[in-house]
């Protein structure tokens, strides 16, 4: 192609317009974006690939002689690699490098209005997944991060050594905001940290923030007095508007929560909006995932909740919904390491076979607290434990409130069942092997456990993972 072919007007190939380079080499200072791409039938995945580095950058569908007022082969992407996925015929991942001269400093709408723009309705493509990316230090600089993080938090709340536990209040609509802080009594004062307001619970009817917010830290105050130890409540400050939430979380301050909770469905701005509030007035940001597998779990098209979880930790959340594994919802174990890698680590290298795709340097910022939430109970401790580790909060809402000795005892036999699996795992014991022996001999010395384990303790949800990584063959598949 000569210099004058490049600049010809009408429809071009998006490789020829220099979106597609083989020879290129990252900067350290470039975002990466892996994606994976499902050409249409007949599309040539390295001109696919050239598309998607395209309309996510600089391009539209022909030649702008506009171009050639700016530093355009700069401001280009440049895909620079596409493999096809192992054992998934007419998908491949493409390599995309970004300038950092792209982006506006700390600014994740400003990130995403680029990367997952346009280019996931292109019609060349079939479908579309952003799979991982590198977000490089230079732009990780840009932003706040986590408010507090994962040590702070511990500092913070005085407990050490152990998961935290929690439990979301149920039913998750309809109760009255004085029982709904009897829920939160029983449960902070039969050994839980904290318990949770649903992803949907924000201002009904049926029960008024104001109202909800009051008897939640009433039930928390006397569950701290009567326990001695800190506890929280995750006060939902949710809301249409940002103005809103402020008042919520002030209101949530001044009542002396620790902790105060939105929903990813408020957007990313809204979240750094929140982050940025946590951050000036020593108050925990928990957030729920709400709506993340609408574009999460399928494979060929959405975006990964790893980079969610990159985006977050960029954004300055304090705790993160993250899987569970063994509960009710998607959880792929070598998927769902990936993303507690990714909340909880300062380096992360590439490892396809927990679908990281790209080295990842935090610079220092603080780890998010992962939280394990959706369908657990106490007789998976020893699998939570040894599959999440230590640095997780582990969240039973129906294996809290449905014990039939009650909402206290339900507490109870979890806080004892996580004590009885961390001595053994500071023992030695492997717990995957010896771990329902460990839960057996605890539930004698307690009822509540028992009670636990006889009622739910077969419960098990046992169906294929839908998002497991892509490389040759991993122990979870
Ligand atoms: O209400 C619950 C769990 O209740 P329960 O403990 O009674 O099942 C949470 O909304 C889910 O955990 C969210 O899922 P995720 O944590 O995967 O985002
Ligand atoms: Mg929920």
């Amino acid at each position: 192609m000569t210099s004058e072919d490049r600049w010809n007007p009408g429809v071009r190939s998006y490789a020829s317009m220099g979106y597609y380079d083989a020879d290129y080499v990252p900067k350290e200072t470039d975002v990466l974006a892996v994606f994976r791409v499902t050409p249409q039938p007949g599309v040539d995945p390295v001109e696919a690939a050239a598309a998607v580095a395209g309309e996510s950058s600089t391009a539209t569908w022909t030649v702008v002689w506009t171009d050639r007022l700016t530093a355009n082969t700069h401001y280009q992407a440049k895909a620079y690699r596409v493999d096809p996925v192992p054992g998934r015929p007419g998908e491949y991942f493409a390599h995309v490098a970004y300038d950092l001269d792209l982006f506006e400093e700390g600014s994740i709408a400003n990130l995403t209005s680029s990367i997952i723009g346009n280019v996931f309705g292109f019609k060349p493509l079939l479908a579309l997944r952003l799979e991982d990316m590198r977000i490089p230090v230079a732009y990780v600089k840009t932003f706040q991060g986590p408010a507090h993080g994962i040590v702070m938090e511990r500092e913070m709340l005085n407990k050490y050594g152990r998961p935290l536990l929690g439990a979301t209040v149920k039913p998750k609509l309809g109760l009255s905001a004085r029982n709904y802080g009897r829920v939160v009594f029983e449960a902070c004062r039969g050994g839980l940290d904290f318990t949770k307001d649903d992803e949907n619970i924000n201002s009904q009817p049926f029960m008024r923030w104001r109202d909800r917010f009051l008897y939640c830290m009433e039930g928390v105050n006397r569950a701290m007095a009567e326990t001695g130890e800190i506890k929280g409540h995750y006060l939902n400050v949710t809301a249409a508007t940002v103005e809103e939430m402020y008042e919520r979380a002030e209101f949530a301050k001044e009542l002396g929560s620790v902790v105060i909770m939105i929903d990813l469905t408020i957007g990313y701005s809204a979240m750094q909006s929140m982050a940025h509030w946590a951050r000036r007035n020593g108050v925990l940001l928990h957030l729920h995932r709400a709506g993340h597998s609408t574009y999460t779990r399928q494979k060929t098209h959405g975006v990964s909740f790893r980079v969610i979880a990159k985006w977050c930790r960029l954004i300055g959340i304090d705790h993160v919904h993250a899987g569970t594994v063994v509960g009710k919802l998607e959880g792929d174990p070598a998927t769902t390491r990936g993303f507690y890698d990714t909340l909880r680590l300062d380096h992360i290298p590439a490892n396809p076979e927990h679908g990281i795709y790209c080295d990842q340097d935090w610079a220092s910022m603080p780890g998010v607290m992962p939280v394990a939430s959706g369908g657990i109970h106490a007789g998976q401790m020893h699998q939570l434990v040894e599959l999440l580790g230590e640095d997780v909060i582990l969240q039973f809402g129906g294996g809290t409130i449905g014990h039939p000795m009650g909402i206290a005892a339900g507490a109870e036999a979890n806080r004892v069942a996580l004590e009885a699996i961390i001595k053994a795992r500071n023992e030695g014991k492997d717990l995957l092997r010896e771990g329902p022996g460990v839960l057996r001999a605890a539930a004698q010395r307690c009822g509540p456990l028992d009670a636990a384990l006889s009622t739910w303790g077969d419960v098990t949800f046992d169906y294929a993972a839908t998002d497991a990584p892509d490389v040759i063959a991993t122990a979870s598949r």
